[in-house]
């Protein structure tokens, strides 16, 4: 007898989630806050960032936030509530692993920035694989400027991503940078009118691809990024072997000699 796996979808308080055409797109969703991540909303990313590593349906994820933020930063009352050196401690690491979570999603991943995104909001789109804004967006770590510095991963993958000087910059200076600005540093990939538009157009181009290829292709980049280049280089021959023995690479490269589009299967 067949089996089915029921999917078993948390209740959410602050957050919205829906599966539309192989896209899994998480609205955050609390907008007299700007969006900003209470302890609360960091339990519900983490749950819903399970909810899409199960449903083999979700071949990219997509996080925005409702009104006119992407996510102002963690909760400023909350850290200001922190009593002692451990407790804040604490708050950093359950912000830092739920957004490690979010980066080893096994799909890409896209941070659509409809608004700020600042302090634990941009840490949060640092830790998607990409990340589009819209034209009015602004993105920062403001975080000096109320006495304390980056702690869900800003100190850490800013600089990996657009270099120390550059990043070293907006973490001293704390300065909110506007979307051209981004997109000219490489924070952002793609700025547009819309930013969830620009991102399903992106995720649309990337469901064209074999989805196998395309989890291959993460890990290898992920696993890489701490290595010597010729373990990196040995990690990525291992992957590129797996690749070759599934049926994507049968039917991609089958498709191209037949010049006709890949139908691709996932295995
Ligand atoms: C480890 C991680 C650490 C961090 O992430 S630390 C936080 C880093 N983020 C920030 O410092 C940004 C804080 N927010 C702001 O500077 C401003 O907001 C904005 C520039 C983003 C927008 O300003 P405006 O348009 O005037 O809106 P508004 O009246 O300030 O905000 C609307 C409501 O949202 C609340 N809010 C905004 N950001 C946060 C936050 N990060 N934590 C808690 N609440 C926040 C406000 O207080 C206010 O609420 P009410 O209407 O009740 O006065």
């Amino acid at each position: 007898m067949a089996q089915t796996f029921e999917l078993e979808m948390p209740e959410f308080e602050y957050l919205t989630y829906r599966v539309e055409d192989g896209m899994g797109i998480v609205t955050i969703n609390r907008p007299q806050a700007l969006n900003a991540l209470n302890q609360d909303l960091l339990i519900e990313l983490a749950g819903v960032t399970e909810v899409i590593t199960q449903d083999p349906e979700v071949k990219v994820a997509i996080f925005t936030g409702e009104g006119k933020a992407f996510v102002a930063g963690a909760d400023i009352a909350q850290i200001a509530s922190l009593q002692d050196v451990f407790a804040a401690r604490e708050f950093a690491i359950m912000g830092q692993s739920v957004f490690n979570e979010i980066a080893a999603l096994p799909v890409p991943s896209i941070a659509a920035i409809n608004g700020y995104a600042l302090g634990g909001g941009l840490e949060l789109a640092l830790a998607c694989d990409l990340r589009v804004a819209s034209r009015n967006a602004k993105l920062g770590l403001p975080e000096v400027g109320l006495g304390i510095i980056p702690g869900f991963g800003g100190t850490q993958r800013l600089p990996r991503l657009v270099g120390r000087g550059r990043a070293l910059d907006l973490i001293f200076t704390g300065r909110h940078v506007p979307a051209d600005e981004a997109l000219s540093l490489g924070l952002v990939n793609r700025v547009g009118e819309d930013a969830l538009q620009t991102a399903k157009e992106l995720a649309a181009a990337i469901l064209k691809n074999g989805p196998v290829a395309l989890a291959l292709a993460k890990e290898a980049v992920g696993r890489g990024e701490n290595l010597d280049l010729q373990e990196a280089l040995e990690v990525e021959a291992d992957l590129f072997g797996l690749a070759c023995a599934t049926q994507d690479m049968r039917e991609g490269t089958r498709a191209f000699l037949e010049k006709r589009p890949a139908q691709f299967k996932g295995e």
